[in-house]
């Protein structure tokens, strides 16, 4: 199914109404900054493969950089595992037909145990009676088609209005990898809570959504509204402005390449990189990571992503908002998260361990998840988030006539 309404360009002055906390607020929530253990850096994952290959070069070379040569391979293997082919790719004449066939085939093994989030939405919705359902939407991939260029990953004006509409009967926030400054000037909508930067960087409407009241550090953005906010990963600005420099600087003979900040992390993405070129690219990351021993790697969709190593992620973004907003004290509420990417994982988790809550994973190819639902793609989002707001209404209603 194709999306039927015209992109939307990104408007460069729609600021956010959240784009910047005023100093008094900064320094009361670094006051209630929550602490962080520190975490080392991710080791690959040792495939049989990468073994052999390990054991064949630690022969001729020191160990050193034979320890380097099986980082770098183990961040590719899991950048790839990550990067599944995109919907325009798998269906284009050149795709290989017999490949085709195999991941068709996966993926109805896989679906079997991941179903439809729509085909089983009444079924599924049945838990949401006389509970507030909550949503967490993640931006790229779900809200917005994976597209080359990560700067024109606009979303459709008909999701737009899907969004917005169910965001005036539920609470709702899109938790994003990216800034939160650029994942507002993709979505624009002040009603909405937003996540920046994996869940580093909460904002939203201090009177919350749907008329709860919301509970946090408050603050006033530059325009006066009042808002909640956290930031745990605050004191790390300075580093990663830095690193964004030395990345951009290391990257800059590499063709294709492309460096994005992110403010509390850095993207470093490989969409438009000659494969023959990932090795040398994500070696000049490696050299950069080296430096700031309190950063750590991970993988998403042909991008790699410097963070710093803190407790924190996108399942603690949730567990952050649903506090904020009253929700879940009694076990009386829904939430249901939809992502696409690895970080979305870490929500999954959270939503199934400790909220019962719906994880749906966004994915037209079988991949290792915790989510315990899918969807195919951005389209088939939009229809699940119309399907909730006609729950919401028939439910409304029933309740009304009884
Ligand atoms: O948490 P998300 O909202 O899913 O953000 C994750 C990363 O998304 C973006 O990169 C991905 O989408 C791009 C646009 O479609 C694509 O070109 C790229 O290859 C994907 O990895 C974003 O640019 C990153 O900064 C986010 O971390």
């Amino acid at each position: 199914m194709a999306l039927k309404s015209k992109q939307t360009g990104v408007h460069k002055d729609a600021a956010s109404p959240y784009s910047k906390i005023s100093a008094a607020s900064l320094s009361s929530l670094a006051a209630s900054s929550p602490l962080y253990s520190c975490r080392s850096a991710k080791s690959p994952t040792i495939t049989p493969a990468l073994a052999a290959s390990i054991s064949l070069s630690s022969q001729r070379k020191p160990h050193t950089r034979q320890s380097d040569l099986a980082m770098v391979s183990g961040w590719l293997q899991a950048m790839k595992a990550a990067s599944p082919p995109r919907a325009a790719t798998l269906q284009s004449a050149n795709f290989n037909g017999s490949r085709q066939a195999v991941l068709e085939a996966q993926y109805i093994d896989w679906v079997a145990k991941h179903p439809s989030a729509l085909a089983n939405f009444e079924k599924m919705m049945e838990a949401g009676k006389g509970k507030q359902v909550a949503l967490f939407l993640d931006y790229d991939g779900t809200l917005s088609p994976i597209v080359e260029d990560p700067d024109r990953a606009y979303m459709s004006d008909a999701m737009r209005a899907a969004v917005k509409e169910v965001a005036t009967h539920f609470p709702t926030a899109i938790i994003s990898g990216r800034s939160r400054d650029k994942v507002y000037e993709f979505v624009q909508l002040a009603e909405l809570f937003y996540a920046g930067s994996h869940g580093m960087d909460i904002m939203g409407p201090a009177e919350g959504c749907n008329g709860v009241k919301v509970d946090g550090t408050r603050g006033m953005d530059e325009k006066g509204n009042e808002i909640v906010f956290s930031q745990p990963a605050s004191e790390f600005l300075p580093m990663m402005n830095e690193v964004c420099k030395a990345l951009e600087q290391r990257s800059k003979n590499i063709q294709g390449a492309k460096i994005e900040h992110n403010k509390f992390c850095v993207s470093i993405h490989f969409r438009r990189v000659k494969e023959e070129n990932w090795r040398a690219l994500a070696e000049e990351v490696q050299k950069v990571l080296k430096n700031y021993p309190k950063l750590f790697l991970t993988q998403g969709r042909k991008v790699l992503e410097l963070r710093p190593s803190i407790a924190w992620d996108k399942g603690k973004a949730v567990e952050f908002l649903m506090k904020a907003l009253g929700l879940g004290l009694n076990g009386d509420v829904l939430p249901v998260y939809i992502g696409d990417d690895q970080t979305d994982e870490d929500a999954f988790s959270v939503l199934n361990e400790k909220h019962n809550g719906y994880s749906i994973l966004v994915s037209n190819v079988a991949k290792k998840t915790n989510a315990s639902f899918s969807l195919r793609d951005p389209c088939e989002v939009m229809d699940f988030v119309h399907s909730l707001v006609k729950w919401k209404l028939k439910s409304s209603h029933e309740q009304n006539s009884s």
